[in-house]
């Protein structure tokens, strides 16, 4: 692939990841706040997005054709492939379901401390999984993230709603802990996945395999909302939201979309960068989804959070500036070379 189209891709997926990461978090939470109570519709709505994903394929498959003539396959995908989709798929869904309890016990704010822990797992299985190697600004970047989330947790305990339990508060930032830790496992996962295949891997079968995956999980999150009687409940939900039944309808919708969002940039950063950029830029934009939700659901602010903020930001630009070098180094080196 062209160097000049694989930036404009990971521009492309960076910005999807970026909407899909501050939006998401936000949109789940204002389908609990104003009456939704379904722990499992919600996780299904993660991935529930996943036919958006026949509109780009169908414009990559009508190029193809007028190229290469009526005989263009319509599926990239062979079955190794479609399995190992299938399988983190399930997994995907199983972490969807450990996010959304989290979104529904805890505060945004405090929900986004414990998923910046997921930096710190992608870091480690990264390493494991693909033998990803670390630079000084990496380890500077991850450090201030990490750290940024430990300034957090020094608030959580006035975060407390006041009409819940200790012991729902603690299993939700259990659950979340747990649903930081998976999702650590899944990126880099899936950058093994594309290192493994028995394929050329392009950008249309990326959009093939995240289709697999968001439909594998989706169907597991069916049936967690099947056994809890879930689905009969939306009509009676929809009809006591607080916003009203066709805000409730169109929350639904937006949910699907912007998740969808976060899920199609979270696999093409990993294809076009690595699934450590895609720790990093979701990391990166997490003190930005806690401000907003001071803006939009008057969490408390507190000093912590605008410290969060700075040191996030910091971090990233330390990340980007590294690679900013070693494109220079590279870029000069290949020079020297021809
Ligand atoms: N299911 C999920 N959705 C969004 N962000 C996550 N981080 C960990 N799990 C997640």
């Amino acid at each position: 692939m062209r160097k000049g189209l694989k930036r404009s891709l990971l521009v492309l997926n960076c910005a999807l990841l970026a909407f899909g990461n501050v939006g998401g978090p936000l949109i789940m939470k204002l389908y609990f706040l104003k009456g939704g109570k379904g722990v499992w519709t919600s996780s299904c709505l993660e991935t529930a997005g996943w036919p958006f994903m026949v509109m780009p394929l169908t414009f990559s498959y009508l190029y193809r054709r007028r190229k290469e003539g009526p005989g263009t396959e319509l599926f990239f995908i062979k079955p190794p492939l479609f399995l190992a989709s299938a399988v983190i798929g399930l997994l995907t869904g199983v972490d969807d379901f450990l996010y959304a309890y989290g979104v529904a016990r805890l505060p945004v704010s405090t929900l986004a401390l414990i998923i910046s822990t997921q930096l710190a797992f992608t870091v480690a299985f990264a390493f494991l999984l693909v033998k990803q190697k670390f630079t000084s600004f990496t380890i500077n970047s991850v450090f201030l993230l990490n750290i940024g989330a430990v300034v957090l947790a020094l608030h959580t305990s006035s975060d407390h709603p006041a009409n819940e339990s200790n012991r729902q508060y603690c299993s939700g930032f259990f659950m979340t802990l747990a649903a930081s830790a998976l999702y650590g496992f899944v990126l880099p996962a899936i950058e093994l996945t594309y290192k493994k295949a028995k394929q050329t891997i392009s950008y249309s079968l990326v959009i093939e395999m995240q289709m697999v995956m968001s439909f594998s999980a989706t169907v597991f999150c069916t049936i967690g909302m099947l056994f809890h009687k879930e689905v009969e409940a939306i009509p009676r939900e929809a009809s006591k939201f607080e916003l009203g039944q066709s805000t409730y309808y169109l929350v639904i919708l937006l949910s699907a979309i912007l998740w969808q969002f976060f899920f199609m940039g979270a696999v093409g950063v990993i294809f076009s960068g690595s699934s450590l950029l895609s720790g990093i830029i979701i990391a990166a934009l997490l003190p930005v989804t806690e401000s907003l939700a001071v803006l939009f659901f008057h969490e408390k602010f507190q000093v912590e959070k605008a410290i969060s903020v700075v040191l996030s930001l910091w971090g990233s630009l330390s990340y980007f500036y590294g690679e900013l070098q070693k494109n220079k180094k590279n870029q000069a080196s290949e020079r020297a070379m021809a």
